[in-house]
This record gives C-alpha cells, structure tokens and sequence, in this order.
C-alpha cells in the first residue's frame, strides 16, 4: 500500500509519461489523437513537429506542423535541436527538443504522432519513457480506402505510403515494441479501447493539477 502510493508520488514528481502513436499511415492516428485532446484538453498536449512536406488544406503552421525548408531543417538536426527525426515518404519529419518541453512545461501528457523509424530512435537514445500505442487498420485494403478517401496523397505518394505501412506492420506484431495495441476498425470503439488504456494517466494527471 505505502510503495504503491510512494511509487505514484515519484512519478507524480518526474512529470506524466509522453504518449507515442505510431502505425501506417491513414491508420487513423491523428484522428483518434484529436478526439482524445478534445475530451482532455486540460490533460494531453501535443508536440508539434518540423516536417518539409508542404501543408494540406485546413492544417496550420506552429499547431499541425512546424513546416520548413529542408536547409532549416538539416541546420536544426546538425545543431541538436531534434531527439529524433526521419525520412518518410520523401519528406523529412522530426520532434524538437523545444516541442516536447514546451508540453511538458505545462505539466500536460505530451503527445507525440511519430513513425516506426521514431520509435526506434526515441527507444534507442533518449529517456523519454514513454508509453508506446500502436494503431493499427483492420486490413489493408481498408488502410488504402482511408488513405484514398482522404484526398491528400498523389498516386506516387500514395503508394509509398502503402509500402511503408507493410513495413510498420510487420514492425508492429514484434512482442514488446508496443505498449498498446488498437485496432481502429470502427472508430468509436477504438476511441473507447485508447482511453481505458490511458485512463490511469489521465486521472493521475487530473488530480496533481487540481490539487496544485
Ligand atoms: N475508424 C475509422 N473509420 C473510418 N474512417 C476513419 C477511421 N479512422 C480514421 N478514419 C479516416 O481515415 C483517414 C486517415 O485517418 P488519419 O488522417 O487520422 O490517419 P493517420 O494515421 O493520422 O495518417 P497519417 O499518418 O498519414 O497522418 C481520415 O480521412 C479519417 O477521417
Ligand atoms: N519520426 C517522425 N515521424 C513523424 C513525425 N511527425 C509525423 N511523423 C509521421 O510521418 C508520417 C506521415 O505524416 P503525415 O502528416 O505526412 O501524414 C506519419 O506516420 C507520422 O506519424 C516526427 O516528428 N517524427
């Protein structure tokens, strides 16, 4: 009873644990992510990447992305200023040191959206701890419907991102890379499943901040 409470204070202390989503592409990630900080928005924050894909419709510099040139970005990597980034689909993507701070300095629960080659680095150099989630699609032919329907990708782009996620899901079945494993097929139920799997999180969260 003692070590279990004395075990929750220590964590209370370091900060809440960041929360990495990875999975394919079209998975359904940023969607899940976004319902999630709608229904906590005073427990979850997000960390803002650096990308040098160009913006989509609808999508905001410095909330959706931080979107830069890959001179700006290749100087910010050679500096230090990234604890990771990656190559995907012919664009560079990457998680400032800044961005994750700048979540953590609110004592929020940081959310990071990353790729496979990010959780990788991330378990290899940093110390981070984060909880690993990986989402996952039910198929992948329903991964290239949803991909398809968004109307975001070119058919080059599109197919690239079909060869990446083979790969992310191969890398996702390996015992232990994940923490958690979600299956979006319908989308309110996977909602449901992510939530429980964080809810020890959120109320630990709910409750240091009320009671600072
Ligand atoms: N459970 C679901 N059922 C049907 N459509 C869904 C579901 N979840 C997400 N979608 C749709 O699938 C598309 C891909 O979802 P989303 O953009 O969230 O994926 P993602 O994993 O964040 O992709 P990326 O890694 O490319 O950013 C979106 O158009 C979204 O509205
Ligand atoms: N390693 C990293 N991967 C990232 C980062 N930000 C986003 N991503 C991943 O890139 C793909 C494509 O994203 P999209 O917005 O162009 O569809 C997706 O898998 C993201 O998870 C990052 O900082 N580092």
């Amino acid at each position: 009873m003692y070590m279990r409470y004395f075990s929750r204070l220590m964590s209370a202390m370091a900060g809440p644990r960041p929360v990495v989503f990875s999975g394919p592409s079209g998975a359904g990630k940023s969607t899940l992510l976004k319902k999630l900080m709608k229904e906590f928005n005073s427990v979850f924050g997000f960390s803002v990447s650096h990308t040098t894909r160009n913006p989509r419709p609808g999508e905001e510099n410095g909330k959706d992305y931080h979107y830069v040139t890959r001179e700006v970005m290749q100087k910010g990597i050679d500096d230090g200023d990234f604890i990771e980034s990656a190559v995907f689909s012919g664009n560079m993507y990457g998680t400032s040191k800044a961005a994750v701070q700048a979540v953590q300095a609110q004592n929020l629960i940081c959310i990071l959206d990353i790729d496979m080659q990010g959780v990788i680095n991330i378990k290899k150099r940093t110390d981070l701890n984060p909880i690993y989630i990986s989402i996952q699609p039910p198929s992948m032919a329903v991964l290239e419907n949803r991909l398809r329907n968004r109307k975001t990708e070119t058919e080059e782009s599109l197919q690239k991102r079909l060869n990446a996620a083979q790969v992310e899901m191969e890398f996702s079945k390996a015992p232990g890379t994940f923490d958690v494993l979600v299956i979006n097929d319908n989308l309110e139920e996977a909602y449901v499943h992510l939530k429980h799997a964080l809810l020890e999180e959120i109320n630990m969260v709910k409750n240091v901040n009320m009671s600072s």
